[in-house]
């Protein structure tokens, strides 16, 4: 099939990438001209394990990318891959998507009114909803917005969700090897179009992978559904691990017990300073927004928020009670959301370093690869090359991400003033000689 994936960021990038290994040719359409000149060239725009890869041997081959969207009426499907961020009140922004439609519509619209031999028969375009979007989106707000160039539905175009279940540090690897694929849409048609799609990657799995055929506004909400379990899995993990805290069980050794119940499972079990990243905190948000909008406040989802927002003050609680924070050097070691990537897009680190400087620390910050973005927000703290050099002079140091090497540091918390080591990823040893914490253990 040739496809084209509109938005080449996180997910358009990885799963344009891997479709074109799986044979398809993909076109992405992105409004930033230096993705589309890195895909040419075949330089992956973003940092993905396995992307360079792919994309060097496919980009400007298999995989092709253009600013231009008249590429669209050639493709045999068209996925829309945009953002979908939050406004302030934390509902979804649905600009880009909004932007991203009506260019689909106009650019179908240009092909009916110049070509004059369409095949009668020919399938109409099925443009596909990637991107996580509030269930209804796709029927009562993106149809409106194709139509608006002069195309209808079902003559012209037809429409699926197909959400992306992909983390980052492991998208390529994720994508290749999902744990289902669901395909929201409204007639046969589509679905087929889909199978047809996924058809490569089902052969390798044997068609193993399950399948879940459902209409459009099911699989969208099927995302929030997925990514809200595991936000408030995270959150119910560090609310018993403070409870575990208080009675000074450690909560690692709980988690790995109860992980052994099959009805639980043994992922996102990991206690600490909480989620971040570009979705769990924004998705939400946003579904929490949108079942209020409707007349329904979900308390279970609230509190999923609550406790992530304490977990930072937490951490903070147990420095304060050990060192004295304020004209004093604290280190913070870790910026990324999450090991393995320097996203910082509601990393914890933020309201741990906001909260420390209101107290009049003076702030020292390390991460491997996450600094560079990091100085942009915060461009008046120090940053260091190393750990060793934040940890030096110290009276204190907060772990934020569970980057491995910070599991390497021991004669380093020696150079510290008072070396008073908070944990909030269980990533330190405990030993004689640093005043340790972990944050539920
Ligand atoms: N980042 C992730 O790991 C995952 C993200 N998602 C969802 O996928 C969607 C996309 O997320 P990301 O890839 O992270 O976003 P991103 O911000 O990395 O990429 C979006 C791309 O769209 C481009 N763009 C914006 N407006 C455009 C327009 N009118 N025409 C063409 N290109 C345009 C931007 O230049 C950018 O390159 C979101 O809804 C997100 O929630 C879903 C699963 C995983
Ligand atoms: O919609 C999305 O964008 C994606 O969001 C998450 O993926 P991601 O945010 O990339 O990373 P995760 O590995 O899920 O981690 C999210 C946050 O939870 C935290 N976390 C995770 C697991 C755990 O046990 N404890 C914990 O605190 C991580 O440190 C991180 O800050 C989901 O896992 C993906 O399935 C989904 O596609």
């Amino acid at each position: 099939m040739h496809i084209s994936i509109v938005g080449s960021g996180y997910v358009g990038t990885t799963v344009a990438a891997c479709f074109a290994d799986l044979g398809h040719t993909v076109t992405t359409i992105d409004i930033d001209d230096s993705i589309v000149a890195a895909i040419e060239t075949g330089d992956a725009p973003i940092h993905e394990p396995g992307l360079d890869e792919l994309v060097a041997e496919h980009g400007g081959d298999r995989l092709r990318a253009t600013t231009a969207y008249d590429i669209i009426p050639e493709t045999d499907l068209t996925m829309l891959a945009l953002p979908t961020p939050s406004r302030d009140d934390g509902s979804i922004d649905l600009q880009y998507m909004k932007a991203g439609a009506e260019s689909v519509g106009e650019a179908l619209a240009n092909q009916n009114s110049t070509d004059t031999d369409t095949d009668p028969d020919s399938d109409p375009h099925l443009i596909v909803t990637k991107s996580t979007v509030i269930p209804t989106t796709t029927d009562e707000q993106l149809v409106p917005a194709i139509a608006r160039a002069g195309v209808a539905r079902t003559q012209d175009f037809l429409v699926g969700s197909n959400p992306e279940f992909q983390r980052e540090g492991s998208a390529v690897t994720d994508f290749l090897n999902p744990d289902k694929l669901v395909f929201g849409t409204a007639d046969e048609r589509a679905t087929e179009l889909l199978y047809e799609l996924y058809e490569p990657l089902r052969e390798r799995a044997d068609d193993e992978i399950p399948v879940v055929e459902t209409d459009v506004a099911a699989a969208e909400m099927i995302k929030y559904g997925n990514n809200a379990f595991l936000a408030s899995k995270v959150s119910l993990i560090n609310d018993l691990g403070n409870v575990c805290k208080e009675f000074g069980v450690d909560a690692y050794e709980v988690a790995d017990a109860i992980g052994l119940d099959d009805r639980i499972g043994a992922q996102f079990l990991r206690s600490g300073v909480g989620f971040g990243g570009s979705c769990f905190p924004k998705d939400t948000n946003a579904i929490i927004a949108a079942a209020q909008e409707r007349g329904y406040n979900p308390p279970m989802l609230n509190a999923t928020l609550s406790v992530n927002n304490i977990q930072p003050e937490r951490l903070l609680e147990l420095l304060d009670k050990h060192t004295d924070i304020t004209d004093n050097r604290i280190a913070v070691l870790g910026l990324a959301f999450k090991p393995g990537t320097d996203d910082i897009r509601h990393t914890r680190a933020a309201p741990v370093i906001d909260r420390l400087r209101e107290h009049g620390a003076d702030v020292v910050a390390y991460d491997p690869v996450a600094t560079e973005n990091m100085r942009e927000y915060y461009p008046d703290i120090t940053y260091t090359e190393t750990a060793a050099d934040a940890l030096a002079d110290a009276h204190g140091a907060v772990v934020v991400t569970g980057w491995d090497e910070f599991a390497a540091l021991d004669a380093e918390f020696d150079t510290m003033v008072d070396p008073v080591v908070i944990d909030g990823r269980r990533i330190i040893d405990r030993r004689d000689g640093i005043t340790y914490e972990g944050l539920t253990w």
